[in-house]
């Protein structure tokens, strides 16, 4: 049997849903990008057809400085109507300003590895949940819909493998606490095609499939071979960040998510739609990376714009 089913993902002419992490995955890496710059790249992704754009994170601004801004960023953006603006909420803390800065949705983070979890959120897997529990009684209260990311899904940087059946009883755990969709993360990029795939197979067993969304840093170039064994078991909705930016600051050598772009290029390329607007896209790439003076880590956008 073949690893994929190109045809039946091919045939499919149902949308895929594209969740962008620049602004915050790809930022949070980055050290002294001005506001006006987030809020610039914001609104160009808004305008090149993103309708999900993770905005910023209220986490302690001793843990993760380059986000302490993101009340700003999230009260100053230009928005348009019918794009979610999301931030990162670890807990009721960070809730409460988002709710403040107009996050039209949160998301708690959790991890499948105890090491992670401690690194990231300073708490253990079950103490993480237990500050979820608050939280999500006040998004409940608020009417703010919440997502939930799992970490290190395929690999964790401090405990290696992690087996499959944590990652689905974190994942289940977020779902039935009320998550409306469970982003699965390879933190550090580390997964390849036949593991992303029996790993989105058993989390399916426990979380339904349109609830889940892939989440691939692609620190090893695996990224976008993982999502295309993915899709033809019926997942529609990915994380990436325009330009390949980031990666997790408590994830030693993670980087970026997968480009957009060149998600966008690929899923185009197999008939499906993505309502993104891929010129528009990589020009908004080229802009945040000339400011943060580094390279275009699309080479979609790479290609386009030397043509
Ligand atoms: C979770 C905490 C806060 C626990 O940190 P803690 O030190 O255990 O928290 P605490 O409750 O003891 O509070 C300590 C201080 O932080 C403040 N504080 C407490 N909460 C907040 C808040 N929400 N906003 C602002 N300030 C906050 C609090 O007020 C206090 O201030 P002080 O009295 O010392 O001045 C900390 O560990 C933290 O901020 N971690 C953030 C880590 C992070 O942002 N990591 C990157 C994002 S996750 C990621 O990238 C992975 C993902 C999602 O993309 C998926 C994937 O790729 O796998």
């Amino acid at each position: 049997m073949s690893l994929v089913n190109l045809s039946q993902a091919a045939d499919a002419k149902d949308r895929v849903s594209i969740f962008e992490m620049g602004a915050r995955d790809g930022l949070q890496n980055e050290v002294a990008v001005p506001t006006a710059a987030k809020i610039a790249l914001i609104e160009s992704l808004a305008d090149a057809g993103l309708k999900r754009i993770e905005a910023g994170s209220f986490v302690s601004p001793k843990w993760v400085p380059q986000m302490a801004d993101s009340a700003d960023v999230l009260k100053q953006i230009q928005r348009q109507s019918g794009v979610v603006y999301s931030a990162l909420t670890p807990n009721v803390k960070g809730f409460e300003l988002a709710l403040d800065a107009k996050a039209s949705e949160v998301a708690i983070f959790g991890a499948a590895s105890q090491s992670f979890s401690q690194r990231n959120i300073n708490c253990s897997i079950e103490e993480s949940i237990e500050r979820f529990i608050p939280l999500m009684e006040l998004a409940k209260a608020h009417n703010i819909p919440v997502r939930g990311y799992v970490s290190c899904v395929l690999g964790c940087p401090y405990e290696g493998e992690i087996a499959v059946s944590e990652v689905a009883r974190v994942s289940e755990i977020l779902y039935k606490m009320g998550c409306y969709e469970i982003s699965l993360g390879d933190t550090i990029g580390v997964g390849t095609p036949q593991k992303a795939r029996r790993m989105l197979q058993t989390v399916a067993e426990r979380v339904p499939m349109d609830k889940l969304a892939l989440h691939f840093h692609d620190t090893y170039g695996q990224a976008l071979a993982n999502i295309l064994a993915c899709l033809d078991l019926g997942v529609r909705v990915f994380d990436s960040s325009v330009a390949g930016l980031g990666g997790c600051p408590y994830a030693k050598g993670a980087s970026g998510n997968l480009a957009t772009e060149d998600l966008v290029y690929m899923l185009h390329g197999m008939g499906l739609e993505t309502g993104i607007d891929l010129q528009k896209l990589a020009l908004a790439g080229q802009a945040i990376s000339t400011q943060l003076n580094r390279n275009n880590g699309s080479k979609v956008a790479t290609a386009l714009l030397a043509k």
